[in-house]
């Protein structure tokens, strides 16, 4: 029995900075109400309150009390604080409920029967908030009491469940529930057997009707790529429909674009032989619906900006920001530039990588003789990202300087020696070298602190004029003051180039690269109002803090800018609308007609369109979510998305069901099975085991290592190779797959970023396929018989794409990914699960992707290797990415050598069986009969 008051207020932390203040009062003598300081006084009802969740911000956890008008938020708290207060809350309502209850026990006998009635006929699946709604149609308080969404059995004293009745463990005992669903399911397939074996023109699965059929409170749907989402989505309004659950105006369809809304709405219009515009279900997108709820509730519509609609207009506003802060604002235009100079890349620490091949990987544009050399602006290649930024900034200044100029130095003993100073300085004579110690002496390389030791010693003994920086400076942001003052000092004059000099000598991509970088900050600093100093906070945390500080401030100025103009237009952006509509539904204006609501493609959510389903949810009692989504396939961060919105489900959204599709019926089972192995290297992403409908066809993964000519491979040509000799190949076995005259097999050209694009929008013909190319973003819910995917290649835009792993989004993504390339990892099993037939992966043969390399490892003999022509290759058995080629020896002798040298030393005698393989195209044969 709870007698005494308990008092929540924020974190000690969060008090001191004055960043909340409020005040949460458990009375022990008042126990129907909260009483809430945090504005004013107010106190919230324990029968008004719908729900009770927690969420994580950038830096604080929050407790969010629902109730159908109003949801008030407190915030300030640490992750336990924030669950206890919530725990402590739902402890409290039911502690009250369980009066209500022992008040008016003489209730009990007509709730025992409406429960009766709905559980004996067996006639649907029962949620706890079906149950619910049946109790809450007896008069009386009890029925209130038991009917509350926050009602938790567990929490009624014992005394009061042993004199519930029978029915009650229907409410009480999870099992009994359970089991009656488990039973209605079973009869369920059987009576609704029929309908669901020609449901869209699909004999749906066990796994697709059983899907259709449960409908818990909140439900989720984990599905694989090809296993037939948009089929279970049409299936479950059909068959809730059909069963008389739900009015249609009820059901609300939200699909991630425009594209795929209209496609949804036109196969249910057609299942349910309607026409479209008769269908009195909603199926449509978030923007549509927020816009809809903005145009009810004011009586005219949002006032978008003009760019919002365009595809690139975006990026157009932000640049059109970014030059007028440049124009106007000195200190920006210096931000902006460093930014693009001296901070292109995060100076990340060894340490941070996983192994240092990854490390090397990470740094280097090329890798030379086993060592990284990073390109600079200067057009020197350097060894490190330090030294880079070293160069980078000297060259933004204009200072003349010799990189790794050899000179000769004496020992102790007068011997001659020959060392290469990192930098030298023509006009002072000046030697500098950048040391790779740390602030406590050390250094990740052995021997290293003797050597500079040396080092020290040799320039002093001959008298040069010689200066050092180090990785500490790096590390606590002073190298570059420390450079310039030993620069000034020697009266080395610095003269920063002009700001369009700058510009024009960049690569596009660097610009690009940190406008989308902008771009997804201002959408998380604008949905959750985050501060300059929270940013600035979390800079602290992450490796490159000097980067990372310059990059908060430059997006602080860029995001008031970016609201400035909005306000001054008078205007919004998409997720303003969103937020303005979940206002208005949370704060009861808007009054939601959905009791059902439908998510398509759950992985790609953000937090402002979780927010609306949740507030649309809350408001309308005993209604159901019913999320379907693949996390494999969660591509879209930079549009906002949060895919731990799907891996916690439960906690944004409550106890749930969650299904399973797992039988692709798209990739033949080595594709599927192989992508699967691949996906789930990342422990982080949920667990299946996909099946396919297709027999597995051997070798249907192909690498074809294409030549590096001019600098650069040519995916273009060795591209529309591949495509004649697919079209040839398939002309001749043509009585194997055609169906009927002019039928073509389809196939999917794919690339990482659009410079890739070997069509330039002139895609060529051929008699027997019919060609499509696209990014693999724009490929997603997309199939193919055949795919072609270029340059999947290591490099800063290869696959993985190296830039994209910014460590600059962990400033505002409240739970940063830990796994390396965790997205670049599941855009790959995007472009990978298009195919049915056959997938060719084109590589740069010298640097071929670190993900093929892991496909070898998961597919071992069933991942062929290739040249354009056909002809097999000879793939080198130790590093698995190679081909061993002929070379010579000492003496005329010749032996094989894996031609990744020197990364890869494999080596075998001429006498081995290293033969190449004639072109086999058998297991092609079979895939074009598949
Ligand atoms: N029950 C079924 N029987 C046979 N084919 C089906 C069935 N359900 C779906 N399909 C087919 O499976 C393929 C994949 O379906 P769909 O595109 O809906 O999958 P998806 O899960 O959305 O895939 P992705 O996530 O990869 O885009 C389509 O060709 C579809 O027509």
């Amino acid at each position: 029995m709870l007698t005494r008051n308990r008092t929540f207020r924020p974190s000690f932390w969060a008090r001191l900075f004055r960043l909340q203040s409020w005040k949460l009062v458990m009375n022990g003598s008042v126990r129907d109400r909260l009483s809430c300081f945090s504005d004013g006084a107010f106190d919230l009802a324990c029968l008004e309150i719908n729900a009770v969740s927690t969420a994580k911000g950038l830096l604080w956890h929050t407790v969010e009390i629902r109730t159908t008008e109003e949801t008030h938020r407190f915030s300030g708290l640490g992750a336990t604080g924030a669950a206890e207060i919530a725990s402590e809350i739902l402890t409290f309502i039911n502690r009250y409920l369980s009066t209500l209850i022992e008040q008016n026990t003489g209730q009990l006998a007509t709730v025992d029967e409406r429960i009766r009635e709905i559980t004996e006929r067996s006639r649907q699946y029962l949620a706890h908030a079906d149950i619910a709604q049946a109790i809450s149609q007896v008069p009386g308080e009890a029925s209130k009491a038991l009917s509350h969404p926050l009602f938790e059995p567990a929490l009624l004293p014992g005394s009061l469940q042993k004199h519930l009745p029978k029915s009650f463990e229907f409410l009480t005992d999870p099992g009994v529930r359970r089991e009656y669903n488990e039973s209605f399911v079973v009869t369920e397939l059987e009576r609704f057997s029929s309908f669901f074996d020609d449901l869209g023109g699909f004999c749906l699965s066990q796994e697709q009707r059983e899907a259709c059929i449960r409908l818990e409170d909140n439900n989720l749907l984990v599905a694989s790529a090809g296993s037939g989402k948009s089929a279970t989505m049409v299936g479950k309004v059909s068959y809730a429909l059909e069963k008389d659950l739900y009015e249609p105006e009820q059901i609300l369809v939200l699909a991630f674009n425009r594209s795929a809304a209209v496609e949804l709405k036109e196969r249910i219009a057609r299942q349910l032989q309607v026409d479209e515009e008769d269908l009195r279900c909603q199926v449509t997108t978030f923007h549509a619906l927020g816009r809809g709820i903005i145009e009810k509730t004011e009586g005219k519509p949002p006032q978008l900006a003009n760019w919002v609609e365009h595809p690139a207009g975006e990026a157009r506003f932000i640049d059109q920001l970014i030059k007028e802060l440049m124009a106007n604002d000195a200190d920006f235009e210096r931000l902006w530039i460093d930014l693009l100079t001296i901070f292109q890349k995060a100076d990340l620490p060894v340490e941070s990588f996983d192994s240092e091949d990854d490390y090397r990987r990470y740094i280097a544009d090329r890798i030379d003789k086993s060592s990284a050399t990073v390109g600079t602006l200067a057009g020197v290649f350097v060894k490190s990202l330090q030294e880079k930024r070293i160069a980078d900034w000297l060259w933004v200044n204009s200072i003349q300087f010799d990189y790794e100029r050899q000179i000769s130095v004496s020992d102790a003993d007068g011997t001659i020696r020959h060392v290469h100073p990192d930098f030298y300085y023509p006009q002072s004579e000046t030697f500098h070298e950048h040391f790779a110690i740390n602030a406590d002496g050390s250094s990740p390389f052995a021997n290293y602190a003797s050597h500079t030791r040396e080092k020290r010693l040799a320039y002093g003994r001959d008298g040069l004029d010689f200066f050092e920086t180090t990785s500490a400076q790096a590390a606590d942001d002073t190298l570059i003051a420390h450079l310039e003052k030993e620069l000034v000092k020697r009266e080395i004059p610095l003269e920063r180039r002009s700001t369009d000099d700058i510009l024009e000598a960049l690569e596009p991509v660097v610009i690009k690269h940190y406008h989308k970088l902008i771009a997804v900050c201002i959408k998380h600093i604008r949905a959750s109002d985050l501060t300059l100093d929270m940013l600035l906070e979390r800079a602290k945390s992450l490796h490159d803090r000097a980067r990372a500080t310059r990059f908060a401030e430059t997006v602080w100025k860029i995001s008031q800018a970016y609201s400035q103009k909005l306000d001054e237009e008078g205007r919004i952006d998409f997720d303003s609308m969103i937020g303005d509509a979940v206002h208005l539904v949370e704060g009861g204006r808007y009054k939601s007609p959905y009791s059902l609501i439908l998510v398509d493609e759950f992985q790609d959510i953000s937090d402002p369109r979780a927010n609306l389903i949740k507030a649309l949810k809350h408001q309308r009692p005993f209604s159901k979510v019913f999320a379907v989504g693949d996390d494999w396939q969660s591509i879209y961060r930079f549009a906002g998305s949060d895919i731990t919105i799907f891996t916690q489900f439960e906690a944004n959204f409550g106890p749930c069901w969650q299904g399973r599709l797992e039988q692709t019926y798209r990739c033949n089972q080595l594709i599927a099975e192989t992508a699967a192995k691949f996906v789930q290297r990342n422990p982080e992403q949920i667990r299946k085991t996909v099946r396919s409908t297709r027999p597995a066809i051997a070798r249907s993964i192909r690498v074809v290592p294409v030549k590096v000519e001019w600098k650069k491979p040519s995916f273009d040509h060795a591209c529309r190779a591949l495509l004649a000799r697919l079209d040839a190949f398939l002309e001749g076995i043509s009585e194997q797959w055609r169906k009927e005259p002019g039928h073509q097999l389809k196939v999917l050209v794919l690339w990482r970023y659009n410079h890739l694009d070997p069509f330039k929008g002139h895609k060529p013909d051929y008699a027997n396929i019919e060609i499509n190319g696209m990014s693999f973003h724009r490929a997603k819910g997309l199939e193919a018989d055949y795919t072609i995917l270029l340059d999947v290649s290591e490099g800063d835009y290869g696959v993985p794409s190296r830039i994209e792993d910014d460590e600059l989004l962990n400033l505002v993504i409240p739970r940063p990914e830990t796994y390396s390339y965790a997205e670049e990892r599941r855009l790959f099993y995007v472009a990978l699960t298009r195919a049915s037939r056959g997938t060719f992966l084109l590589a740069n043969d010298r640097k071929p992707s670190r993900y093929i390399r892991e496909l070898c490892e998961i597919a071992g003999e069933n991942v062929r290797f290739e040249t354009v022509d056909g002809e097999e290759l000879d793939q080198c058995p130790s590093c698995l990415v190679g081909q061993m080629v002929e070379r010579q020896g000492p003496n005329e002798s010749t032996f094989f050598g894996c031609n990744q040298y020197p990364n890869c030393r494999n080596t075998r005698q001429t006498t081995g069986n290293a033969v190449r393989r004639s072109p086999g195209n058998s297991s092609w044969s079979k895939a074009a009969r598949a």
